[in-house]
């Protein structure tokens, strides 16, 4: 499937598309933001994997991430969250997106593990195809996009989180958020780097990448990674208020100037998109980044048990 932004889709997704977007239960799910939540609309911008709460009458939906138990971005979870959002894109009844979780004390751990060791490199091109896709559609998005921060947000799960317009996390000390890549032997690429500096700054970046720091709360808000930091069940309210504080702004002037704001850093990415996948699959397939990457995974999984 062809997307504004160039990326072609998995060929699961080019044969079938919307195969992707089955099962949904979405008419079940509880009432969004004015509480439009269980009908039709629903159905039609909700996936398995993501929950659409669609509120016509604000003009804002809410999107919760799905994916059991921590809203790892599986390839997937990309997918279905990129066509979710060009869907409500092209809807021009919506102005506004909230994104959070459906998954308990996880906003998402970001990238899914699984997909990132013991693969080829057809599939790693074909992931990583689909995390920059997901970065750039939420990152040049038209509309307002909200993070509602309800549980940890590590990783590719802080990415999602810094490509918003603003972000409410909740006062949990054990919701973390940053880019902790460096603890598992791997870099942030340059255009997440790029957009960690222009959110926390270049010391406070320098600093962060190189320790691999993830922030609780307080910190967190005294650095600039987030916005608000509030009571664990105001979280959605405080973002809808924020919502409404950003749909309070024309949207010509606003997204004018979004893009103003976001578009070189964007363009640096959209100019060497191939080159960036080669860099990623060429570092993701060293014998010794694999080694890494499944200790990293094995620690993880023992220390459940
Ligand atoms: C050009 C570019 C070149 C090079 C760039 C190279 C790489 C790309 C770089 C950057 C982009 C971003 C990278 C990432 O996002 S890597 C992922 C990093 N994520 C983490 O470190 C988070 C790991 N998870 C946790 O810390 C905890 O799970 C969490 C705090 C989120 C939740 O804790 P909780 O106690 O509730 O659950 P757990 O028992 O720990 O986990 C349950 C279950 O889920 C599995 N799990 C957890 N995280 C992941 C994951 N990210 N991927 C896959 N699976 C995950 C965990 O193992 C447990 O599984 P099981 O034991 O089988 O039940």
């Amino acid at each position: 499937m062809a997307l504004a932004s160039g990326v072609r889709f998995p060929a699961r997704a080019l044969l079938r598309p919307w195969s992707l977007l089955r099962d949904t239960t979405l008419g079940r799910s509880e009432p969004a933001a004015g509480g439009g939540g269980g009908g039709d609309g629903a159905r039609l911008f909700g996936s398995q994997r993501v929950l659409v709460e669609p509120d016509a009458a604000s003009g804002v939906a809410v999107m919760k991430f799905r994916n059991p138990p921590v809203n790892s971005l599986s390839l997937e979870l990309l997918t279905e969250l990129v066509i979710s959002l060009e869907k409500v894109e092209n809807d021009k009844t919506f102005r506004g997106v909230i994104l959070t979780s459906a998954c308990p004390r996880v906003f998402s751990a970001g990238l899914d593990l699984t997909e990132l060791c013991g693969r080829n490199p057809a599939h790693y091109t074909e992931y990583w195809k689909a995390v920059q896709e997901l970065w750039l559609r939420t990152y040049l998005s038209s509309l307002v996009l909200v993070a509602a921060i309800n549980g940890a947000c590590p990783a590719g799960g802080c990415i999602i989180a810094l490509a918003c317009d603003c972000r409410v996390l909740a006062d949990n000390p054990k919701y973390h958020i940053g880019l902790n890549e460096t603890l598992l032997g791997i870099t942030t690429p340059f255009w997440l780097k790029d957009t960690y500096v222009n959110t926390i700054g270049h010391r406070a970046s320098e600093q962060a990448l190189q320790l691999g720091s993830l922030f609780p709360p307080s910190e967190a808000l005294q650095v600039g990674l987030v916005d608000q930091v509030v009571p664990e069940d105001q979280v959605l309210s405080t973002a809808l208020s924020e919502m409404a504080r950003w749909l309070a702004v024309p949207d010509h002037a606003r997204q004018l100037t979004k893009t103003m704001m976001r578009k070189a850093t964007a363009d640096r990415l959209l100019r060497q998109r191939d080159a960036d996948i080669q860099n990623f699959v060429s570092f993701i397939c060293r014998d010794s980044i694999q080694k890494s990457l499944q200790v990293y995974l094995e620690k993880l999984r023992q220390r459940k048990g």
